[in-house]
């Protein structure tokens, strides 16, 4: 993995879990509001069954203790044979009653709310004015958060039944048009899903944390493993490759021309070798320096290395200023190759000032093919391609000797 790449999955891995945790504050307060306008709901059921009982009972009385806030009319009042003084309380005084000792003992508001009022208590405010108009489009309750004394809260409302509805209609007060809402302030449920939302919060760190430390181990183990990995490589170059030229060396081309040896024995198929050597590198040395001479040997082995693209095939450096072709290929495509190899080098036109035969450096080559037979060791190989190159050389060097 690299640095890159680890960073772009620890950006993932914490975009998912942001998401994941946005999502589950989202989902925890939608549930916290529903369970909000549930409990509402249920308080308005409750408000409804008072006023229903209330209602059935075409109102009821009782002790006047100056608390009661009766209908004031004198009818309002009735006296008891041993002078007690009872109010009468109809249902939706009942409501308001309740409504004031819901404010004052808790958190939770209720209010009788009506288009047409029968007193300016039951007055609708803008929010459950809006719910109002809404019923009398069909809605049949009426859900949302709304600011009440300068703080939100969950509101729930509900038109009154129809029938109890008429039977105020028919006298007992006068709320036409009426409804119930259940205002639940936010903070109180806020401070409810608090501790949750504290768990989400350190329960989604701790997951962020251990997937990005993880990430970070296997990172830190890759990289181990990568340096460790070019180590062995490096060796493993070292071992095989010759270090001027980073052509195969010696031991490579042994190991290799063995394994070609046996494969072309047991397929019965030619192979070939050419040994190539530089012509007159002493002179070129002594003349030139030996720094330069290695500059030549690079050059050389970078030119001829152009010409090997195929698995089957190899040069390697031999030793000083000799390299070695093996190939799977006959007679005619060995000799071929070896010219085009002696071309290359002559095109090159790198000055030699001490040889004898060019201006340029040039090289000499000798090509030997055999189809092994069981008998045969590859070493025969080697001895005619040698045995050719003697050949190249003592004919006048820069060509291809057989
Ligand atoms: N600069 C440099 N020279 C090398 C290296 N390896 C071998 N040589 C030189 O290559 C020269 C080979 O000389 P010789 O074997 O006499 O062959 P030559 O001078 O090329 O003559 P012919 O092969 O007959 O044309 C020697 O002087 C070696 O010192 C090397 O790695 N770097």
């Amino acid at each position: 993995m690299r640095r890159i790449t680890f960073l772009v999955y620890a950006v993932l891995w914490m975009m998912l879990i942001s998401l994941s945790y946005y999502q589950q504050l989202k989902d925890t307060k939608r549930y916290a509001e529903d369970i909000a306008i549930r409990q509402a709901a249920m308080f308005f059921d409750h408000i409804v069954l008072i006023r229903q009982w209330n209602s059935s009972h075409g109102g009821v009385y009782a002790v006047d203790d100056g608390q009661i806030r009766a209908d004031s009319t004198a009818s309002s009042f009735v006296e008891t044979k041993d002078g007690r003084r009872l109010a009468w309380i109809g249902p939706t005084q009942m409501a308001r009653e309740l409504a004031d000792a819901a404010k004052s003992k808790t958190v939770i508001r209720f209010h009788v709310a009506s288009i047409r009022p029968s007193s300016a208590d039951n007055k609708a405010d803008e929010w459950e004015l809006r719910a109002l108009l809404a019923f009398r489009n069909g809605e049949t309750s009426v859900r949302g958060i709304a600011v009440l004394d300068n703080q939100p809260y969950y509101r729930y409302i509900a038109p009154l039944p129809a029938a109890e509805n008429c039977l105020t209609c028919a006298g007992l007060d006068d709320d036409g048009g009426g409804a119930i809402s259940v205002s639940i302030p936010v903070a109180s449920i806020d401070a409810f899903i608090s501790e949750r939302l504290r768990q989400l919060g350190v329960t989604h760190g701790i997951i962020a944390s251990v997937g990005v430390i993880v990430l970070l181990l296997s990172y830190l183990a890759q990289v181990r493993l990568s340096k460790r990995l070019d180590k062995a490589k490096s060796r493993l170059q070292l071992a095989y490759l010759d270090s001027l030229t980073l052509l195969p060396n010696r031991r490579y081309y042994d190991a290799f021309v063995k394994r070609e040896w046996k494969r072309a024995m047991r397929h019965q198929y030619p192979i070939s070798m050419i040994m190539i050597d530089i012509d007159y590198f002493k002179a070129y040395n002594d003349s030139l320096g030996h720094p330069e001479g290695d500059q030549c040997l690079r050059q050389v082995a970078r030119t001829l290395k152009r010409f090997f693209r195929r698995p089957g095939d190899l040069i390697a450096r031999y030793g000083g200023e000799e390299f070695c072709v093996v190939a799977a290929c006959d007679a005619n495509q060995i000799l071929a190759l070896a010219e085009i190899l002696r071309k290359a080098i002559e095109n090159m036109r790198l000055p030699h000032p001490n040889s004898k035969i060019s201006e340029f450096v040039t090289i000499s080559l000798g090509v030997s093919t055999i189809v092994p037979r069981e008998h045969q060791e590859f070493e025969q190989l080697l001895h005619a391609a040698d045995q050719a190159l003697y050949n190249a050389k003592a004919s006048g060097r820069n060509r291809v000797g057989r």
